[in-house]
């Protein structure tokens, strides 16, 4: 192989990365000063990332440089810290893969990853997963929701082959950041997209068994028909980062249309008289779950911000 040549980090772990280009993958180290770049952040390259790598002394190869990125996925590292972690880079769209039960995902957590997706202009629409085994008044309300904010909700039971065919068409030629809790079949839906892609296979599934913890990192899968899906385990929480609390509800679809209506231009939406999002939520055209996961991520990341 050349000396030097351009490619996409498709894993990252920390010491090592996997960089493809032309349908095959080199695995690479990354040179020591790209690190001091991360500055606030726990890891400088992450999957997605356009890198440029050059052949050492040694034959071994290392990043040497990063393009900007288009966009990124970003959380606090832990819910306490104030370190930021890039789950993603360059992603043309996030699909959130959901369960009410079985295990049930908090919805917190859901608006939490919108209000992300939002903040960086990603895209993002909402897959319910193992339908099968939800209830259809749950999935209803759900939908209606979520379909009201604005986002499009799509259902699937990926073993039985249900709504597989219309995920197959969304991811399509796109690079897609599957995110949601563990175990709500997000690895099953991918292999019944593409069977020939092997997410997380036995070693991750064995660890589960024994109930050790294990730390696993995102990994960008080519798909057969064009495009990528990165894939994401282990995230349990979503802490918002850079997001000033006055701007939160840009980040609510639904409160961005309803807020000109509001007597303030600097409305909060809290306890303003003449507010026209309160009086929506009051007449039921935003949902109140929604506004009320507002309100609780405006009150508990306060101590986040400056
Ligand atoms: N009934 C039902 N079970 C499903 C469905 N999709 C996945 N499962 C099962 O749910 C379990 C978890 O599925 P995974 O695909 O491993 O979930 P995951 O989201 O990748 O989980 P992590 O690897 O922990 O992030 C497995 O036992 C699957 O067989 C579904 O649509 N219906
Ligand atoms: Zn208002």
């Amino acid at each position: 192989m050349e000396k030097r040549f351009t490619g996409t980090v498709v894993r990252a772990t920390g010491s090592w990365y996997e960089v493809r280009r032309d349908g095959e993958t080199v695995r690479c180290r990354m040179r020591g000063r790209l690190r001091l770049q991360g500055r606030r952040s726990t890891n400088p390259v992450v999957v997605g990332d356009e890198v440029a790598c050059e052949a050492d002394d040694g034959g071994d190869y290392v990043i040497a440089d990063i393009a900007p990125r288009r966009n990124y996925v970003i959380r606090r590292a832990s819910n306490l810290s104030k370190e930021s972690h890039i789950i993603a880079a360059n992603v043309d769209r996030a699909l959130l893969v959901v369960t009410l039960r079985a295990p049930e995902t908090a919805t917190e957590f859901v608006d939490r990853f919108l209000v992300t997706c939002e903040a960086y202009k990603v895209p993002a629409a909402i897959l319910l997963s193992k339908i099968d085994l939800q209830d259809p008044e749950a999935v209803a309300a759900f939908r209606a929701v979520y379909e009201g904010a604005g986002y499009r909700v799509l259902e699937a039971a990926a073993p039985q082959g249900v709504g597989v065919e219309e995920v197959r068409e969304l991811l399509a030629g796109c690079t897609t950041l599957v995110a949601g809790n563990s175990g709500v079949g997000k690895s099953t839906l991918v292999r019944a997209i593409d069977p020939s892609l092997d997410i997380r296979t036995g070693e991750i599934s064995e660890s589960h068994r024994k109930g050790r913890h294990t730390t696993t990192f995102s990994a960008m899968y080519p798909l057969a028909g064009g495009g990528a899906v990165i894939d994401t385990p282990g995230i349990k929480g979503f802490g918002l980062l850079d997001i000033d609390g006055a701007e939160l509800w840009h980040y609510f679809p639904e409160m961005m249309r309803t807020a000109p209506g509001c007597r303030f231009y600097n409305c909060t939406h809290t306890h303003e008289p003449g507010c026209a999002v309160v009086e929506a939520v009051r007449r039921g055209e935003i949902a109140p779950a929604r506004y009320e996961s507002y309100l609780k991520i405006l009150d508990e990341d306060e101590k986040y911000r400056k």
